[in-house]
Formats: structure tokens, C-alpha cells, sequence
């Protein structure tokens, strides 16, 4: 894919700590534009792992995403969009950069003012085509898999409450002897942005390669462009012999999957594999049910072994993945140290998820290094201010939200929750749904089902109703904030 919407968008790899001060407010802003525009389901998709790096006085706003994937779709999709949006916050800006956040970055701590990149020996390429004994095998040379990471394991991987299933499930992936008979499958670990999911997968793989099983990871942008036109250069025999190469397929960000075709590869692998009882482990920031551009057989066949959810990381396990980054910092930085209370404090207050505590550290340490000012809690209070999440959003419950619409507009919940179809009664009904959409993390047959027993396509056709009528029209869109203010008050 090409970027052909903007002006000069290099490729860059920098490591980075994803936020920039000075901009917070126009970024918020620009953010706040795109999902209206686009509507929830498309920003979070797209944009929720999108941050702002810096804006360059020749008027480059520097982005950054995880992966090259993102990098790519964002910027043959939506770079004019996000431009556009710039510009009328900060008149300036006149392009975009968007750079890949550095896998390394996620383990290796470092001061954030320097550039990181994986060190080759490091991120080894995992072959299908390599044999155990380093030899090659014939017919699958040209698959090759996402790199694995060694040092995403299960001996660095906390386990707290939220993720101890997860974690024994993966476990016993991994461990299980090459001819053993596969209990899970797939695999299907869920989990939103920055909990886990990718440590968990790579270190499956890891495990499962040093066990002698010839293991396939998979990014879903190396499955769609690399997976997908490899298999179509063979014959149908090829492709049986190929998967026969394979003991372990793991895919990381199936939520990332779009097009037909890439779905039926994709059903053709997953059918294929099961059925020749090969391990298949895959993570997506959201179940099976709610893959929503899947067809109705895949999200089935996925839910069809075991989905494990990952919740957030509580206080515990947030302090234990915070002491051992820290240690791994101090080892290396003999001049770096944290005092315990800064520790409790970071764990206390940083609370989104473990990237955001990599980011912490970073700054820490790039502060102390380059200032030479020792980490104390008041350096760490300055420091990782926007890091600090002020106040939970309070929990809004579907019932609520109901009664509220119904009141704001006059008809009972009873109507809402009628098969009337009257005007006076589908618009609270659609604006409730879309509300219960964007307000709470039920899914859409869920929502559907709290609506007197509707389809989640019913549902959908709701959200993306109001979300286009907000975008034009103004009173709606102020109508609906008040509501949801309401609700969240
Ligand atoms: N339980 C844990 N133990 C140790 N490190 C963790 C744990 N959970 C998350 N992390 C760390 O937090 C960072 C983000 O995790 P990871 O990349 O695996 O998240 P993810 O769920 O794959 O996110 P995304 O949806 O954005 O791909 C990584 O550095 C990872 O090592």
C-alpha cells in the first residue's frame, strides 16, 4: 500500500514514548474529530493505538504506531482526514510522518531521546522452513512468519487475577509434546490495547519452538500480505503439504483481518489445521462474537475451542512488572535508581495498561540520564502527569441508559423496548442503542438482546444511524453529549 493522499509521509522507525505535551489539547482534539467522523467501531479499530510524537517547526506532525500494518492503512485511508484535522487545530501543520513504534521498545527500556532498534540477533525470524536440526525443508521456504521476540516469555510474564487463565491455558499450549493431542483449540486469548496479548503469543511460540514444534507466528499484516499470496502461489496439494510443516500458527491482532478473500485463507488455514490437530493460538482485542467483520462461520469456528479474556492489570501486578523493568533498567544503568515509594506511586497511579508503564520508565530514565536529576516522587509527579488517569469513567449500565433516553424524549422504556416502529419511538431507541454502544463494553448481540430481543445487525445498523446523523447535525450531537453527560455524572 501506498501513502497517496499526503505529502511526503516517510518511513521511520523511532522508538517513542507516544505523547507529546505541548500538543495534548489540539491532539485531543484531532482525536476527538476522528471519531466522530468515523464513527467507534472504525476509530477504535484504526486509531486507538495512533499517538502523537511531536509537531517539527517545517510543520510535520510526527505519528506513531505499533505496527507497519497500521502505519500503512492509516496512511493510504486516512492521511488527508487526519491532516485536515490538524490543520484547523494547529494552522501549521501541513503533513504527516507516521513511524513504527519498535518492538524493542516494549522490553528494552532506554532513554526515550534514544532511537531504538531490535538487534538482529535478538528478534530472530521464525521459519517454517527451518527443521529443528537447522536444516530446511522443501515447499515451505517461502513462508515466513513475524518475528519472535525472545524475551517476551512466560518467566517475564506476571500473572495477577486478570490473567491467570489466560496465562495457564497458554501454558499448556505451549508445553504440550509434538504428537500429544490438542485440548484448546484455538486458543483464542482477548484482552484491549496493551495487556498482554503479544507478550503471551511470543512466548507460546518461544516455548513451543524450544518443545521441537515448528511454530508459525503470524501478525495479521504478515498474514495478509505475506501468508495469503504465498498460499495462492501454490496448488491445492501445496498448501496441505505446506500446513503439514507447521505444528504451532499463531496469530497476533485478528481483529485486523479485512477483505473476503483474505477471510476464506483464513478459514481454509484455521479448518485445516484443526482438523489435522495442530495447535492454532490467536489474540484479538475483542471475542469472537464481536469480530465484526468475520462471517458468522468463522467467529464460530474461533469461539469453538477456548477464548480467554485478559482484564485490566490491577495495582499488584502492575508493581511487579514495574520492579522487574526497573530492575532490568538499574542493571544496566548503574547510576539509575527508584526508590520504593516511587514504585507504589507509579503502580498507584498509572493505571491503562503495560504499555503505559513502559512508557513511565522510559521517562524516567531519560529524564535522570539526561538531567542528572535523581528520580524522586516529586520528579515522577512532573514527569508522568499526562500518564495519570485523574478518574475512572464511571460505569454505566444498559438499564440506565434506557431510562434516561426514554425520559429525555418523552416515551416510556416500554416503548423503547417495543417492536414499534413509529418515529417518535425508533429514534430513542436507535440513539439508546448507539449510547449503550459507545458506553459500556457489551457487545452487540448482548445490546440487542437488552432491546427486547433484537439482532446485533439491528444494533449495528443503529450505532452507525446516529453516528452519521451526529456527525451533520449539530443539535442531535449536543443533544446526545448532554445525555451522556447525564448518564456518567
Ligand atoms: N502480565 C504482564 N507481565 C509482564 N509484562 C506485561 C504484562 N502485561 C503486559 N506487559 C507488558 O506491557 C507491554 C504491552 O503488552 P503487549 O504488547 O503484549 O500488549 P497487547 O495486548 O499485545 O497490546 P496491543 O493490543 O496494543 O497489541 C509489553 O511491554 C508487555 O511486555
Amino acid at each position: 500500500m501506498h501513502a497517496q493522499s499526503a505529502p511526503a509521509l516517510p518511513v521511520t522507525e523511532t522508538a517513542s514514548s507516544g505523547s507529546d505535551g505541548g500538543n495534548d489539547g489540539a491532539w485531543k482534539r484531532v482525536t476527538s474529530s476522528l471519531r466522530a467522523e468515523l464513527g467507534e467501531d472504525v476509530y477504535t479499530s484504526w486509531f486507538s493505538r495512533l499517538a502523537l510524537d511531536g509537531v517539527d517547526p517545517d510543520g510535520t506532525a510526527r505519528l506513531s504506531v505499533p505496527t507497519r500494518f497500521l502505519k500503512s492503512w492509516i496512511e493510504s485511508h486516512y492521511a488527508d482526514r487526519i491532516v485536515r484535522f490538524f490543520t484547523a487545530e494547529i494552522p501549521d501543520v501541513r503533513r504527516l510522518s507516521i513511524g513504527v513504534r519498535s518492538a524493542c521498545a516494549k522490553v528494552a527500556v532506554r532513554p526515550a531521546a534514544t532511537i531504538v532498534s531490535a538487534p538482529i540477533a535478538d528478534v530472530l525470524p521464525t521459519r517454517l522452513s527451518v527443521a529443528h536440526d537447522g536444516t530446511h525443508e522443501t515447499g515451505t521456504a517461502n513462508l515466513v512468519g513475524s518475528p519472535l521476540d525472545r524475551r517476551l516469555t512466560f518467566a517475564n510474564f506476571h500473572v495477577g487475577r486478570s490473567n491467570t487463565l489466560a496465562y495457564a491455558a497458554a501454558q499448556q499450549v505451549a508445553k504440550a509434546k509434538p504428537h500429544e493431542p490438542v485440548r484448546f483449540n484455538p486458543l483464542y486469548v482477548h484482552a484491549s490495547v496493551g495487556l498482554g496479548k503479544t507478550h503471551l503469543l511470543q512466548a507460546v511460540g518461544t516455548e513451543a519452538e524450544s518443545g521441537g514444534r515448528r511454530v508459525l507466528y503470524l501478525t495479521a499484516e504478515r498474514f495478509m500480505f505475506g501468508f495469503v499470496s504465498a498460499l495462492r502461489a501454490q496448488t491445492a496439494l501445496a498448501f496441505k503439504e505446506t500446513l503439514r510443516g507447521i505444528d504451532v500458527l499463531i496469530i497476533d491482532d485478528v481483529q485486523f483481518l479485512q477483505g473476503k478473500s483474505v477471510q476464506q485463507e483464513f478459514g481454509h488455514t484455521l479448518n485445516a489445521l484443526i482438523d489435522a490437530n495442530k495447535q492454532v493460538v490467536i489474540a484479538a482485542d475483542r471475542p469472537p462474537a464481536e469480530l465484526e467483520s468475520l462471517d458468522e462461520r468463522l467467529r464460530s469456528r474461533l469461539a469453538g475451542g477456548l477464548s480467554v479474556e485478559m482484564g485490566g492489570l490491577d495495582e499488584e501486578l502492575r508493581l511487579a512488572i514495574l520492579k522487574a523493568r526497573v530492575a532490568a533498567e538499574e542493571a544496566r544503568n548503574p547510576g539509575f535508581s527508584v526508590p520504593s515509594e516511587v514504585l507504589d506511586y507509579v503502580a498507584q497511579v498509572v493505571t491503562a495498561n503495560g504499555r503505559d508503564l513502559d512508557g513511565a520508565i522510559n521517562r524516567l530514565v531519560a529524564h535522570n540520564t539526561l538531567t542528572n536529576a535523581p528520580v524522586t516522587l516529586e520528579m515522577a509527579e512532573q514527569t508522568l502527569r499526562d500518564l495519570v488517569r485523574t478518574h475512572e469513567p464511571k460505569r454505566v449500565k444498559i438499564e440506565d441508559i434506557q431510562r434516561i433516553v426514554a425520559r429525555h424524549y418523552n416515551v416510556s422504556r416500554a416503548d423503547v423496548l417495543s417492536s414499534r416502529r413509529t418515529q417518535t419511538v425508533v429514534r430513542p431507541r436507535q440513539v439508546a442503542m448507539y449510547l449503550s454502544k459507545i458506553l459500556t463494553l457489551r457487545s452487540l448481540p448482548e445490546i440487542g438482546r437488552r432491546f427486547g430481543g433484537r439482532d446485533h445487525t439491528t444494533v449495528l445498523h443503529a450505532v452507525r444511524k446516529i453516528e452519521a446523523l451526529v456527525a451533520k447535525d449539530a443539535q442531535l450531537a449536543e443533544e446526545i453529549d448532554l445525555i451522556k453527560r447525564m448518564l456518567q455524572e
